[in-house]
């Protein structure tokens, strides 16, 4: 096993996946470093929900290496992988996957609640995240009575609560509208950047690539570049990934 490089918080080499014998990955390789937010973009079924399953400890791949620092994932069995992902990192889906029973600052306050903090301090988190998400009117009420966006910032609220050092986002804004996903996502890489979060998400919109620092594309199942995102303003663009495939 190589040990992965000290300044990359999540790396893999050679990751290959085949469910069903369709090859979803085949062979990619990343790294991403503290605090960098990457976006990993490539046309409908080039493999992203996939690599992001995979980096996540979510699906394990047939071939290959993921690493956390210094921890692997790979080799881990299946109840320290769920650990580590319950304690280290957040995940956003497409969906919100609410509880519809729960109001709006309760969603939000799962994590918290679930790990034994007090409920009136969990409270507070939450209605302080949802305040930051422009979501703050919609602590009391539960999901049926909610658009979907307001419902997805709750989402994000609830995978931010913890402040995970990692925090996973599978076309966090697929299902909105373009301009309120458009916002959704200004505001995740807002709070991620001033936490310094590492955010790793998958999308197929430009726009929503645009707001990271940095952007891999898949195509088949591949690699096909690293770009380093704003090279051309130098804006908030960093250096290139410390790997390629
Ligand atoms: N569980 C599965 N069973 C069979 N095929 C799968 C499975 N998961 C992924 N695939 C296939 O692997 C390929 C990559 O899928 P994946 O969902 O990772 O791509 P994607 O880029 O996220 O696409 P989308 O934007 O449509 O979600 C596709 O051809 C898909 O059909």
């Amino acid at each position: 096993m190589v040990a992965p490089p000290d300044n990359d918080v999540l790396w893999a080499r050679a990751l290959h996946y085949s469910p069903n014998g369709s090859p979803a990955l085949q062979g990619v390789s990343l790294g991403v470093r503290e605090g960098e937010i990457l976006a990993v973009c490539g046309p409908r079924g080039s493999g992203k929900s996939s690599l992001l399953r995979c980096l996540s400890g979510r699906l394990v791949p047939a071939e290959g290496e993921v690493w956390f620092n210094s921890t692997p994932l790979h080799t881990m069995d299946r109840h320290q992988r769920e650990q580590l992902r319950r304690e280290r990192f957040g995940w956003i889906g497409t969906e919100p996957g609410l509880v519809p029973e729960l109001t709006g600052w309760e969603n939000a306050a799962l994590p918290l609640l679930l790990r034994g903090a007090a409920r009136s301090a969990a409270k507070n988190a939450a209605l302080d995240w949802l305040d930051r998400l422009d979501a703050g009117d919609c602590a009391r009420r539960r999901p049926h009575q909610l658009r979907q966006d307001q419902c997805q910032r709750i989402a994000i609220a609830r995978a931010l609560i913890t402040l995970p050092p990692l925090l996973f986002a599978d076309e966090p804004t697929a299902a909105l509208h373009r301009a309120d996903g458009n916002q959704v996502l200004r505001t995740l890489t807002a709070a991620a950047r001033s936490h310094r979060i590492t955010v790793l998400m998958t999308t197929g919109d430009p726009d929503i690539a645009a707001l990271a620092d940095r952007t891999v594309h898949l195509l088949d199942g591949r690699r096909i570049g690293a770009t380093p995102f704003h090279a051309a303003t130098g804006a908030e663009g960093r250096d290139a990934c410390s790997l390629s495939v």
